[in-house]
C-alpha cells in the first residue's frame, strides 16, 4: 500500500473534527511528541543550575532552570489530560461525518447496485464497524498519521539535544532505536492478525449467544434439543479464538530479550564513552545528563509512534469509500428531475417491462404491460414466484427495469425524483419491518420525515382496525413493541400486520395517494380480512389501492383483477369477466372454492376462500 498517495486524503478526513478541535489536538500531539526531548534538555539545564548554585552558594541561581523544568512537567500533565478528550471528540466527529456520507449514498442508490457482493464488501470495509470484526476505522487511521507526523518533530528534537553535546551520538542511538521500533511494529501487526482471526471466532460465537437469548431461536433450541450441540459449538469457537491469542503471548514472552539486547548493544558503549569523557572533565556533567536523557527520549519517541497497522486500516477505509462512491453513483439530483405531482391518485403504466435480479439467471418479469388507473382498487394475483412483489419493488423505484419503462402520469419514472415519488406511495411489504419502538413511533414512520400528528395516527388506527389493540396495550400508543424494554410487550403476527397496515394508512392521511399492499392479510383470519378489504375499498378514489393476495374470495371485490403468469400479465378484468372467460383465474378460483367445500375451513356460502398462501398447492399457484 503506497501511503504517500493516500496520506493527504486520510488527513483531509480530519477536517470534519472542526477547526478548533483539530488545531488544539495538533498542538497537544506535537507537545506530547516534543516532551521527551524537552525533558532531556530541561534536565541538563537543571543540573547546570544546581551546580552553579552550589558553586556560587546562591540558591537563586537555580530558579530559572527550575522554572523551565516545572513548565515541562506542567505541559506533560496538561497534554496527558487534554489528549484523550480531544481525541474522543475528533474521533466522534470524523467517524460520524464519514458514516453519514456513506449512509447518504447507500440510502439514495438503486437496490440492484446495493445488493451486489462488490458493493456490500466495499460498504463493509468503508464502515469498518468494530462489532463486525474491524480493528480500526477512518479516525483511528487519520489520527495515527497525525501522531506519526508529530513524532517526527519529536525525534528530530531529541536527536538535536544529544547532537548538540556529542556530535556522533545521534547516529549511534538512532540505529538500535529504529531496530527496536521495527521489532515492535512487527509484533503489533502479528498481534492484530491474530486478534482479527480471533474476532471472527468471537463473532461466530456471538451468533449462538444471541440465538440462545432470542425468543424465536430459543424455541428451536429447546424443541429440537440443540442445547448440548450449541454449547459444544460455542466452546469450539472460544477455544479457537483463545488459542491464537495464547500462541501469540507465548511467542512474545520467548522473544522479549531481543529489544532489550538491541537497547543494551546500542546504548551501553555510547553511555560508557560519554561517562568516561565526563569523568575526565572533557564533557560537563550537565551535558552528560542531557545526552543520557536525550538518548532515552529517542527510544521513547520511536516507541510511542503509533502502529502502522492503524494507518493501513485508515487507508483501507479511504480506498473502500472511494469504491463505494464509484459503485453507488447517486441518481441525478432531485432538482434536475421531474416532480412526481401531488394530491391526486397517480396513473401508472408498466410498458413492456422486463426485469431480472442482479446475478440471477431467471427473468422474473418478461414484458409486463399493466395499468394502475387513478383511484381504482386493483388486485394482483398469481402463483408463488410469479413476480408480484417484484412488480412492487419496480413501482417503488427500488430497482430499474432492464427493458421497457414505467410511466407515472405520462412521465417516465426514471426521470422522476425518487424521494418525491415515494412520498406519494404507501407500501406494506410482505416482509414488513417490526421496529423495536413504541407503537406511535412504529406508525409515525409511515411519514418519518414529518412531525407525528396524533389525530392522523388515531384515524389510521380506526381505519386499519388497530384501535382495539391500542386500548389493550399497557401504555397505549407509548407502549414499546419490544418485550425486553421496560413496559414493553410483544404483539401477535396479526396485530403486527395491522401495525404495518396502519403505518401505510397513516402515510395516506399525510398526503400519499397510492396504497400498495403485499399480502396485507396473510396473518389475519378470514373475517378480519373481509373487514380489512371493506376498509381498503373506502380508500379508493381518495387514493389508488393495489392489493396482492392469494385469497381470491377477497380480491373478487376489486375493481379489476390482474393475473400474473410466465413473467407477464396473462388475464385481467373484473371477477365476473374472468370467471366468464373460464381461464387461469377461473380455474384458481374453482380450486380454492373446492378446497373450501371439502371442509378445509371458512363459512359455507361459497364466498370465502379459506386458502393461505404458504403452500404452493394450497395457494393460487396450486390451483392452476
Ligand atoms: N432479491 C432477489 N434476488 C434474486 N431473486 C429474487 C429476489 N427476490 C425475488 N427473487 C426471485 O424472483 C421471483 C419472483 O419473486 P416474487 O417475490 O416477486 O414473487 P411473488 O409472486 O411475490 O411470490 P409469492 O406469492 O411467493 O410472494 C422468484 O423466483 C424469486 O426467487
Amino acid at each position: 500500500m503506497r501511503l504517500h498517495r493516500h496520506a493527504p486524503q486520510l488527513l483531509r478526513a480530519l477536517r470534519a473534527a472542526g477547526g478548533w478541535t483539530l488545531t488544539a489536538l495538533t498542538a497537544v500531539l506535537l507537545a506530547e511528541a516534543l516532551l521527551p526531548a524537552a525533558h532531556a534538555a530541561a534536565l541538563g539545564l537543571l543540573v547546570e543550575g544546581v551546580q552553579e548554585a552550589a558553586h556560587t552558594r546562591r540558591p537563586g541561581a537555580v530558579t530559572g532552570s527550575l522554572l523551565v523544568f516545572g513548565a515541562v512537567v506542567l505541559t506533560a500533565e496538561i497534554t496527558a489530560s487534554a489528549a484523550p478528550a480531544l481525541t474522543l471528540l475528533a474521533t466522534g466527529r470524523v467517524d460520524g461525518a464519514h458514516r453519514r456520507a456513506v449512509l447518504a449514498l447507500t440510502t439514495s442508490c438503486d437496490l440492484a447496485v446495493l445488493n451486489t457482493p462488490a458493493a456490500r464488501a466495499a460498504i463493509r470495509d468503508a464502515l469498518a464497524d468494530r462489532s463486525k470484526g474491524y480493528d480500526c476505522g477512518l479516525s483511528d487511521g487519520a489520527l495515527a498519521l497525525l501522531r506519526s507526523l508529530a513524532s517526527v518533530a519529536g525525534l528530530l528534537a531529541a536527536l538535536a539535544v544529544i547532537g548538540l553535546h556529542v556530535w556522533w551520538l545521534p547516529a549511534v542511538v538512532l540505529l538500535p532505536a529504529c531496530a527496536v521500533r521495527m521489532l515492535r511494529s512487527r509484533r503489533d501487526s502479528a498481534l492484530m492478525d491474530d486478534w482479527r482471526s480471533a474476532t471472527q471466532e468471537e463473532l461466530a460465537l456471538d451468533v449462538w449467544r444471541r440465538a440462545n437469548l432470542s425468543a424465536v431461536e430459543g424455541q428451536d433450541i429447546r424443541v429440537f434439543g440443540l442445547a448440548d450441540w450449541m454449547v459444544a459449538r460455542m466452546r469450539g469457537h472460544l477455544r479457537d479464538a483463545n488459542k491464537r491469542l495464547w500462541d501469540h503471548v507465548d511467542r512474545q514472552i520467548r522473544s522479549a530479550w531481543r529489544p532489550a539486547a538491541l537497547v543494551a548493544a546500542g546504548l551501553l558503549p555510547a553511555f560508557v564513552t560519554v561517562s568516561a569523557d565526563a569523568a575526565a572533565g572533557h564533557t560537563p556533567a550537565a551535558a552528560a545528563v542531557a545526552v543520557f536523557a536525550g538518548s532515552w527520549a529517542v527510544f521513547q519517541v520511536l516507541s510511542a509512534q503509533t502502529n502502522s497497522y492503524l494507518i493501513a486500516g485508515g487507508v483501507r477505509v479511504v480506498l473502500a469509500t472511494r469504491e463505494v462512491h464509484r459503485l453507488l453513483t447517486p441518481t441525478p439530483a432531485g432538482a434536475e428531475r421531474a416532480d412526481a405531482g401531488r394530491g391526486q391518485p397517480p396513473h401508472v403504466v408498466f410498458e413492456q417491462v422486463r426485469f431480472r435480479y442482479p446475478g440471477a439467471g431467471r427473468t422474473v418479469l418478461d414484458g409486463v404491460d399493466l395499468e394502475i388507473r387513478p383511484g381504482e382498487l386493483l388486485a394482483v394475483v398469481g402463483a408463488n414466484g410469479a413476480g408480484k412483489t417484484t412488480l412492487i419493488t419496480l413501482l417503488c423505484g427500488l430497482y430499474q427495469p432492464a427493458q421497457g419503462r414505467l410511466l407515472v402520469d405520462g412521465v417516465d419514472l426514471a426521470a422522476i425524483d425518487a424521494r418525491k415519488w415515494r412520498e406519494r406511495l404507501c407500501v406494506v411489504f410482505q416482509d414488513f419491518v417490526r421496529y423495536p419502538l413504541t407503537l406511535a413511533e412504529n406508525i409515525g414512520l409511515g411519514r418519518g420525515d414529518m412531525v407525528p400528528e396524533p389525530t392522523a395516527l388515531r384515524r389510521a388506527a380506526v381505519r386499519s382496525g388497530l384501535s382495539t389493540t391500542v386500548e389493550k396495550l399497557p401504555h397505549g400508543w407509548d407502549t414499546p413493541l419490544n418485550p425486553s424494554r421496560t413496559g414493553g410487550t410483544e404483539l401477535s403476527g396479526g396485530q403486527w400486520q395491522r401495525v404495518a397496515l396502519t403505518r401505510a394508512l397513516y402515510a395516506l392521511e399525510r398526503g400519499a395517494t397510492l396504497l400498495v399492499l403485499d399480502e396485507p392479510a396473510a396473518h389475519l383470519d378470514v373475517a378480519a380480512e373481509h373487514a380489512l378489504f371493506d376498509r381498503l375499498a373506502e380508500c379508493r378514489g381518495e387514493a389508488g389501492v393495489v392489493v396482492i393476495s392469494h385469497r381470491l374470495s377477497t380480491v373478487r371485490r376489486a375493481d379489476r383483477i390482474v393475473v400474473l403468469g410466465g413473467g407477464r400479465v396473462v388475464e385481467e378484468g373484473t371477477h365476473r369477466d374472468l370467471i366468464a372467460r373460464a381461464g387461469r383465474y377461473a380455474r384458481m378460483f374453482a380450486a380454492q372454492a373446492e378446497r373450501f367445500r371439502a371442509g378445509e375451513g371458512g363459512p359455507a356460502d361459497g364466498r370465502e376462500g379459506p386458502v393461505r398462501h404458504t403452500s404452493g398447492s394450497g395457494g393460487a399457484g396450486g390451483a392452476r
